[in-house]
C-alpha cells in the first residue's frame, strides 16, 4: 500500500535519534521543520500578519525558526511564548530569532494567522486551563489557524484530546504523520495535514492509505479471470443488493448471489441462483453477512469453502470465537459494536486494537468508523484518509463490503484489497455528495475508480 508513513511519538524520537547518531545535528532537523512550517504558512495563509505561540520544548523551537523565516520574507510576525525555552535546540532557535518575544497571556493581541507551536509529540498532560483559554480566544479571533506537528492538547499516539482544542485549518508535521492525525477525535481538529520531509529515514508498516494502484485490465481476460464474487443472501435482500451492485461497479467480472427468493430490482447483470455451490474453483471471493439476519448456517457454509471471503455485518456477530477464523483467508469488516462483540474491549488505540484483532483471528480487519483502520496479522496498518461524515447512513457498510469482495476477487492481496476499497469508498462518498444514500454511493464507484 502506498501512502504517507505514520509513526508513534516513541518511534519518531528513535528516527530523530538515529539521524543525530549518524551525525545530523538536531538544530538542522529543527531548521528544516521550522522552514517547512513557514513555507506552508505562506502558501496556505497568504502574507497576512502572523502570531506564533511558542512552548518550552522543541515544538516551540520550530516556532522560533518559522518566525525567523517569515520575518526574512518580510511578513509581519509576532512571537508569544510561555516562558524561556528549555531544550538546547529550542534555546538555539530562540537565539537566532532577532524579533521581540512577548509573554503569552490575557493581553496577547490577535493576528489573522495563528500558529500553535506550544506542544507537539512531547505533550505529557492537559494544558493549564488559562492557557487553553488563551489558545481558544486567539484561534477564534484568527482567520487561519495552523498547528505545528499537532494541535496542542492532542495526544500523539491515542488521538485523544487532553483539553479543549480549537479546530485547525492546517497541520504541518515532520518526517511522518502521527496516529493522532488519523484517529478520532484529534483527526477532526487537524484540518489538512501537510507532511514535510526533514531528511529522516522512516521505516514503518503503518501508513495512511494512499491512492490505490489497481492492476490494469488484462486484454485477454474473461469474466472469471476478472473476478467472480459469490454473495450469500439472507433475510434482508436490500443489503445484499447494495453489496452486489457495489461489487459489480468495482470491476468484478461476475457477481452471483445465492438466494432462496428472487431479489427485486437487482441489475440483470447480477446472476441470482437458488443454489449455493461454494466449491466452485472460479470463485474469487465469497461475501457473507450483509442482510444475513439470524441464519448462522450461512457463515458456517462460507467457512467450509476454500475461497477468500469477506465477513461483514451479521456474520461477524455469528463468528463467536475469533479462533474459528484461523486458517481462513478472510477479511472482517466490523464497526465498533461488532468489533467489541467479537473481540471484547482491547487495550491501545484503535489501530493497535485492530492489529490485535487481526493477530487473534488471522484475518485482515477493517475496523470501520469516521477513522477507519485496516490491520493485517503481519503488522501492516492502513489509516484511512478523512472521509465525509455523510457516509454515516444505513447501507454504506454493505457497499464497502461489496467493494472489498470485488477487489479481492480481482486478485488483490487481502490487505491491499481492503485498503484500496476503503480509499475508493471515501472518494465515492465525496463524489456522491452530502445528500447521498447508499444506492448513490454504489453508483459513484466508477467515478471514484476514474479518479485514480
Ligand atoms: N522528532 C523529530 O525528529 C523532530 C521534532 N521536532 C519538533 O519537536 C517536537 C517535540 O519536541 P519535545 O520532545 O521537546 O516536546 P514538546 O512537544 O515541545 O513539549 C515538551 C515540553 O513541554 C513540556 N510539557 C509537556 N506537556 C506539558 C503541559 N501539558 N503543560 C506544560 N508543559 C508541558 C515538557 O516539560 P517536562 O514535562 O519535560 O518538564 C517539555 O518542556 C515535535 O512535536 C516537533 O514539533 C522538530 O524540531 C524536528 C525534529
Ligand atoms: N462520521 C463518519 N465519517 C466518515 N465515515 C463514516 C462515518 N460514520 C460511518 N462511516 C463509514 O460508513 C460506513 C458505515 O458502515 P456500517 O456501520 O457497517 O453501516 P451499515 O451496516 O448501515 O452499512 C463505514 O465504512 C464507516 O467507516
Ligand atoms: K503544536
Amino acid at each position: 500500500m502506498s501512502g504517507r508513513p505514520i509513526l508513534t511519538a516513541e518511534r519518531m524520537r528513535a528516527a530523530e535519534q538515529a539521524a543525530i547518531d549518524a551525525g545530523m545535528p538536531v538544530e538542522t532537523l529543527m531548521e528544516r521543520a521550522g522552514a517547512a512550517l513557514a513555507e506552508a504558512t505562506v502558501r496556505f495563509g497568504a502574507p497576512l500578519p502572523v502570531l506564533i505561540l511558542c512552548g518550552p520544548g522543541n515544538n516551540g523551537g520550530d516556532g522560533y525558526v518559522a518566525a525567523r523565516h517569515l520575518a526574512d520574507r518580510g511578513i509581519r510576525v509576532r512571537v508569544a511564548a510561555l516562558g524561556d525555552p528549555k531544550s538546547d535546540a529550542a534555546k538555539w532557535a530562540r537565539s537566532k530569532f532577532n524579533g521581540e518575544v512577548e509573554q503569552l497571556g490575557a493581553e496577547t493581541g490577535r493576528a489573522p494567522i495563528l500558529i500553535d507551536c506550544l506542544f507537539g509529540t512531547g505533550l505529557k498532560k492537559a494544558l493549564q486551563p488559562d492557557l487553553v483559554e488563551q489558545l481558544l480566544r486567539l484561534s477564534t479571533d484568527a482567520s487561519v489557524c495552523i498547528a505545528c506537528d499537532l494541535p496542542s492538547g492532542a495526544e500523539s499516539d491515542s488521538g485523544e484530546l487532553l483539553n479543549d482544542v480549537p479546530g485547525f485549518g492546517l497541520t504541518v508535521t515532520f518526517g511522518a504523520l502521527k496516529p493522532a492525525h488519523r484517529l478520532m477525535p484529534a483527526m477532526n481538529k487537524c484540518g489538512r495535514v501537510v507532511l514535510a520531509d526533514i531528511g529522516l529515514a522512516i521505516d514503518t508498516a503503518w501508513r495512511e492509505i494512499g491512492r490505490p494502484d489497481l492492476p490494469p485490465l488484462d486484454p485477454a481476460g474473461h469474466k472469471y479471470s476478472r473476478g467472480l464474487v459469490h454473495a450469500l443472501a439472507g433475510k434482508m435482500p436490500g443489503a445484499i443488493a447494495l453489496s452486489t451492485v457495489a461489487a459489480a461497479r468495482s470491476g468484478a467480472g461476475y457477481v452471483r448471489v445465492s438466494t432462496s427468493r428472487a431479489i427485486d430490482g437487482l441489475p440483470s447483470a447480477i446472476v441470482q441462483t437458488d443454489t449455493a455451490i461454494l466449491d466452485d474453483p472460479r470463485i474469487g471471493c465469497i461475501l457473507v453477512g450483509p442482510g444475513m439476519g439470524e441464519i448462522p448456517q450461512l457463515l458456517t457454509l462460507a467457512l467450509t469453502a476454500r475461497a477468500p471471503k469477506v465477513i461483514d455485518a451479521d456474520a461477524i456477530g455469528q463468528v463467536g470465537d475469533a479462533e474459528r477464523l484461523r486458517g481462513q483467508d478472510a477479511i472482517l469488516t466490523p464497526h465498533s459494536g461488532e468489533f467489541v462483540r467479537l473481540f471484547g474491549k482491547l487495550p491501545g488505540n484503535k489501530a493497535e486494537q485492530a492489529l490485535e484483532a487481526a493477530c487473534r483471528s488471522g484475518a485482515v480487519v477493517v475496523y470501520k468508523g469516521p477513522d477507519t483502520v485496516v490491520a493485517s496479522p503481519d503488522g501492516r496498518i492502513g489509516f484511512a484518509p478523512p472521509a465525509p461524515a455523510w457516509l454515516a447512513s444505513a447501507g454504506t457498510g454493505d457497499v464497502l463490503a461489496g467493494m472489498i469482495a470485488a477487489l479481492r476477487a480481482r486478485g488483490l492481496e487481502a490487505f491491499e484489497a481492503a485498503c484500496a476499497a476503503v480509499w475508493l469508498h471515501g472518494r465515492a462518498a465525496e463524489i456522491a455528495g452530502p445528500h447521498m444514500i447508499a444506492d448513490d454511493l454504489a453508483a459513484a464507484i466508477p467515478a471514484a475508480l476514474d479518479l485514480r
